[in-house]
């Protein structure tokens, strides 16, 4: 049975932020996920965990100024030095919040860089940046991202994630394997499922419905199918991880317009 995670930075946009835990938690959650959690003190955000009942599952690292339209420092060139301390920043964060996994975003190609230096930063700072992690025994995932939501973003291929993980070379540095993302890219995505999930290199899924990004029962791709494809790999190959739900709900921030939307869950709860 997959485990759903309530993605905190897009589920309940009618609460205050840290009001979001507690409202997972009355939906059924058992884990949350979110962005950022820099603004918020690592004590703060545990004890809303505590409370509630509620594991950390995953969050992003720092991505650079992202008011600024930064999206990852990962595959930035001269930038090492802060891509470096941004982890650093995170594995705190992760140790507060007892968090397995940290999504390191790729950034964006910047103009006028050759493709082989752009990738070669990205490698040795994920290759840094994960024996760092595995002191901790925190994975770093790595998310291909669809080219309309974020042009320019290095990472867009679930085979070219695969690839580069294969040339970083270390264990724990896994696949976000976002199917919204995927949908949108590469479309396929049971025999994506069934190619990667047993490979050990997907460390975490996320869901939204497409091409909307609202709940997983509006659009084009059938969840319940995918659940039972994911339900049934993992049965051969071990894989107990999470399952993130990083939609925007389509009733947008009306109160209750979250809840009102999680009747795909229910079969699952
Ligand atoms: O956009 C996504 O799909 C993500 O998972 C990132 O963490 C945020 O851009
Ligand atoms: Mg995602």
């Amino acid at each position: 049975m997959p485990r759903f995670a309530a993605n905190l930075s897009m589920l309940y946009p009618e609460l205050d932020f840290l009001d979001r835990f507690e409202a997972a938690a009355r939906d059924g959650f058992r884990g949350v996920e979110f962005l950022f959690p820099y603004d918020c003190a690592a004590n703060e955000l545990a004890a809303r965990l505590r409370a509630n009942g509620l594991q950390q599952v995953l969050f992003n690292g720092p991505p650079g100024d992202w008011g600024k339209g930064e999206k990852g420092l990962a595959c930035l060139p001269g930038r090492e030095r802060e891509f470096r301390d941004g982890i650093a920043r995170a594995l705190a964060y992760a140790a507060a919040l007892d968090c397995p996994r940290i999504h390191v975003m790729a950034g964006l190609v910047p103009a006028g860089t050759e493709p082989r230096e752009v990738r070669g930063t990205y490698v040795a700072n994920l290759r840094a940046a994960a024996a760092d992690a595995a002191k901790q025994g925190v994975d770093l995932m790595i998310e291909p991202i669809n080219p309309r939501d974020i042009p320019g973003f290095f990472l867009n291929r679930q085979d070219d994630a695969h690839a580069l993980i294969a040339e970083i070379g270390a264990g724990n540095v896994k696949v976000q394997m976002d199917l919204y993302h995927c949908q949108i890219v590469e479309g396929d995505v049971a025999t994506r499922i069934r190619r990667y999930l047993p490979t050990g290199r997907v460390g975490h899924f996320q869901i939204a419905g497409v091409p909307q990004r609202h709940e997983p029962d509006v659009g084009e791709l059938n969840y319940p199918y995918l659940f039972d494809v994911i339900d049934d790999v993992s049965a051969q190959c071990g894989w107990d991880g999470w399952i993130g739900c990083e939609y925007r709900p389509a009733r947008g921030s009306r109160p209750g317009g979250t809840t009102a939307g999680l009747g795909w869950l229910a079969p699952w709860r």
